[in-house]
C-alpha cells in the first residue's frame, strides 16, 4: 500500500500530465529498455544520473560529467518511497519534480526516465517496513553505519531502488554525488556483491560536491526549506568539518578534532538569536569498513582514505556534508 500523502502525486505523474519536452521522457520500464537496446545496437555508451527531482546545480555537475564521458546520458527522476521513513516529508519531494522537468538544463540529457512507484515496486509498496512484501536489498554492516544510525531503513531503500534502476537501464557508467558519500560507497559495494556488470563497481563514479561559491554550502534540495536566518547559519557545518580537517592534518587525535568542530558549532549557535542550529554528529569513519575510527586515532600518512562527515539540524532541516581525507576522487 502506498502512503496516503504519496498517492495524489503518483497519479499526477501520468504521461499525459507531463510537460512537453524535446528529449524523450520514458515513463515505463519497457520504454527505457527499448531506448537502451537502440543505444546498444549503435554501440553507444550510456551514462546514468539517478536523482529524486528538485534539480539543482549539484545534479547538473553529475550530468555534465556524464555528458563528457559517454555517448548518451540518461537521468532518472524517481522519488523512492522506500528511503523515506513514514515521518519524513515525501510529499514535498514529489512537488519538486514538475519544476525540475521545466528546467532548461535537463534538456541537455539524451533521455529522462520517470518510472512510477508501481513500475518500480511490482509486488506493491507499503510505507511501513514491517508490513512490506517482496524483494528488498540490505547492505549489511555498511547501511547501519554513519547516516544509517539516524535513518535505519534509508540505505535499504536506496540499495533496492538503485539496483532496480540499474537493471532497467544497464548503464555503462553511473554518477553519484560526494555529498552523499556513504551512498557512493554502498552503491559500489552493492554492485560488487551482486556481481553486476552494468555497471561494475569501477564504473560507479563519485563527483565532487558542488558548493555555493560564496559560502561553500553544499548544494542540496533541502536548502530550499531553510529560512533566511537558517540559510546564513547553514555553512557552519562545512566550516566545522574544515576545522576538524585542519586539526587532523596537524596530527591531533580524532576526539580532539571532533571537539574543536563541535566547539565552533556551539559558538555560532550561541550568537544566533533563534538558536537555530544543532549538531547531530561529526565523525571520522574508515572508508572501507565505514566503522568509526578509535578516539585516539590520528593521521597516518599513506593509510587508506578516511571519511570526515557530519550532519546538522538547521531549524527542522537536517543537512549533511563531508570531506574525504587523503583521497583523490
Ligand atoms: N551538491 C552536490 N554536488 C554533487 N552531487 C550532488 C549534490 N547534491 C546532490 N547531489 C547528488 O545528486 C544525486 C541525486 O540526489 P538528490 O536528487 O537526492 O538531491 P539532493 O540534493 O541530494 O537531495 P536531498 O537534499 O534530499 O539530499 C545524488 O547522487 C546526490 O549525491
Ligand atoms: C540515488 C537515489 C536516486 C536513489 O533513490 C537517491 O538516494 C538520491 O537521489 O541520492
Ligand atoms: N540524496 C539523498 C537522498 C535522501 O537523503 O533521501
Amino acid at each position: 500500500m502506498l502512503c496516503s500523502r504519496l498517492r495524489p502525486f503518483v497519479r499526477s505523474m501520468s504521461t499525459t500530465a507531463l510537460p512537453a519536452s524535446s528529449i524523450p521522457l520514458l515513463t515505463t520500464v519497457p520504454a527505457v529498455r527499448q531506448w537502451r537496446e537502440a543505444a546498444r545496437k549503435e554501440n553507444k555508451s550510456v551514462g546514468f544520473v539517478p536523482t529524486m527531482g528538485a534539480l539543482h546545480d549539484g545534479h547538473m555537475s553529475l550530468v555534465r560529467r556524464s555528458l563528457a564521458e559517454n555517448d548518451l546520458t540518461i537521468l532518472s527522476i524517481f522519488v523512492n518511497p522506500a528511503q523515506f521513513a513514514p515521518h519524513e516529508d515525501l510529499a514535498t519531494a514529489f512537488l519538486c519534480i514538475r519544476r525540475s522537468l521545466a528546467t532548461q538544463e535537463i534538456r541537455t540529457a539524451s533521455a529522462v526516465f520517470l518510472p512510477s512507484v508501481k513500475d518500480m515496486y511490482p509486488s506493491g509498496f507499503n510505507q511501513d517496513p514491517a508490513a512490506q512484501k517482496g524483494t528488498f536489498i540490505e547492505v549489511k554492516g555498511y547501511g547501519e553505519q554513519m547516516e544509517g544510525k539516524s535513518r535505519p531503513t534509508f540505505f535499504r531503500g536506496v540499495a533496492t531502488a538503485v539496483i532496480k534502476l540499474f537493471n532497467a537501464i544497464e548503464p555503462t557508467n553511473a554518477y553519484f554525488g560526494q555529498k552523499d558519500i556513504q551512498q557512493c560507497f554502498i552503491v559500489k559495494r552493492l554492485c560488487g556483491d551482486l556481481l553486476l556488470s552494468h555497471p561494475d563497481p569501477e564504473h560507479i563514479h563519485i563527483v565532487p560536491t558542488a558548493r555555493d561559491p560564496f559560502d561553500n554550502l553544499a548544494l542540496s534540495s533541502r536548502n530550499a526549506y531553510l529560512s533566511a536566518e537558517g540559510r546564513k547559519l547553514a555553512p557552519t557545518l562545512y566550516r566545522a568539518l574544515k576545522v576538524a580537517e585542519q586539526a587532523w592534518n596537524d596530527g591531533f587525535q580524532k576526539v580532539a578534532c571532533v571537539e574543536r568542530a563541535t566547539d565552533l558549532v556551539r559558538e555560532v549557535a550561541g550568537t544566533s538569536d533563534e538558536a537555530q542550529i544543532r549538531l547531530d554528529y561529526i565523525e571520522f569513519n574508515d572508508s572501507d569498513s565505514l566503522e568509526p575510527l578509535e578516539s585516539t586515532q590520528c593521521r597516518e600518512p599513506g593509510s587508506q582514505p578516511v571519511l570526515l562527515s557530519g550532519a546538522m539540524w538547521v531549524g527542522s532541516t537536517r543537512l549533511i556534508d563531508n570531506i574525504v581525507l587523503e583521497m583523490i576522487l
